[in-house]
C-alpha cells in the first residue's frame, strides 16, 4: 500500500447500537445517499471465516459464542480496509466498532478521532425479536436465541460504556430505532447534514 492512514484525507462516522438495532439497515441507506465507504467489522470478520483460513476458523468459534474477537485482529482488518479504499473514499462509515472502550482508545491511536457517533437505540425486546426473525433467513451462526442473549449481555456490559466515552466529547447522536426505517433515516440524515 502506498498510502498510510496518516496521509489520507477522510472523516470517520461510527455506527453503534445493540445487535439487531438496525445499524446495517441504516448504513445501507447512508451509503446510497452519501457514498461513504461502509466497513462493518462483523462483515469483515465473516468474510475471513468464509475464506476458510486458519484464522477464520478461530474467529468462527469466538463469534458463535457471541464473544469478542481479539482487539488487534479487528482493528487491523478495519485499517487495511480503510487503506485499500483511501484513493476513492469520501469518508468512512464504521459499523459495529468499537465494541469496548479499549477498542475506542486504540482506534484513536492508530487511525484517528471520529467526527460523529450515530447511536441507534432500540429496546432489548425489539432487538431480540428482530434478530430471531433475521435468523430465519440470514444463515448466521450467531442468530440463534442462545447466542443472541449473550450478544445482548455483552453489548450492555462492554459497548454501552463506549457511547458514554464519546458522549464526553459531544459527538454522539442518539437515534430512536423503534421507528419505521425511513423515519429513523430522516433523523440520521439530519445528524449527518449538521456536520457540514
Ligand atoms: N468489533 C467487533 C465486531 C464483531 N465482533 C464479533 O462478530 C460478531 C458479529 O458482529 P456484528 O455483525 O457486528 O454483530 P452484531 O452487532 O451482534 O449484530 P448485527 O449484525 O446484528 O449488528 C460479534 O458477536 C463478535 O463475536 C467482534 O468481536 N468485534
Ligand atoms: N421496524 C424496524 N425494523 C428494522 C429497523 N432497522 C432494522 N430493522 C430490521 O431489524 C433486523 C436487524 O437489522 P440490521 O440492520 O441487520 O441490524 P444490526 O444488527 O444493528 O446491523 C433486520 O431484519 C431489519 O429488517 C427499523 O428501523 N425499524
Ligand atoms: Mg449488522
Amino acid at each position: 500500500f502506498k498510502n498510510t492512514i496518516k496521509t489520507i484525507k477522510y472523516y470517520v462516522l461510527l455506527m453503534s447500537g445493540g445487535p439487531g438495532s438496525g445499524k446495517g439497515t441504516q448504513c445501507e441507506k447512508i451509503v446510497a445517499k452519501y457514498g461513504y465507504t461502509h466497513l462493518s467489522s462483523g462483515d469483515l470478520l465473516r468474510a475471513e471465516v468464509a475464506s476458510g483460513s486458519e484464522r477464520g476458523k478461530q474467529l468462527q468459534a469466538i463469534m458463535q459464542k457471541g464473544e469478542l474477537v481479539p482487539l488487534d485482529t479487528v482493528l487491523d482488518m478495519i485499517k487495511e480496509a480503510m487503506i485499500a479504499k483511501a484513493d476513492v473514499s469520501k469518508g468512512y462509515l464504521i459499523d459495529g466498532y468499537p465494541r469496548e472502550v479499549k477498542q475506542g482508545e486504540e482506534f484513536e491511536k492508530k487511525i484517528g478521532a471520529p467526527a460523529l457517533l450515530l447511536y441507534v437505540d432500540a429496546k432489548a425486546e425489539t432487538m431480540v425479536k428482530r434478530l430471531v426473525k433475521r435468523g430465519e433467513t440470514s444463515g448466521r451462526a450467531d442468530d440463534n436465541e442462545e447466542t443472541i442473549k449473550k450478544r445482548l449481555d455483552l453489548y450492555y456490559k462492554a459497548t454501552e460504556p463506549v457511547i458514554a466515552y464519546y458522549e464526553k466529547r459531544s459527538i454522539v447522536r442518539k437515534i430512536n430505532s423503534e421507528l419505521p426505517v425511513d423515519e429513523v433515516f430522516a433523523i440520521v440524515e439530519k445528524a449527518i447534514d449538521e456536520l457540514k
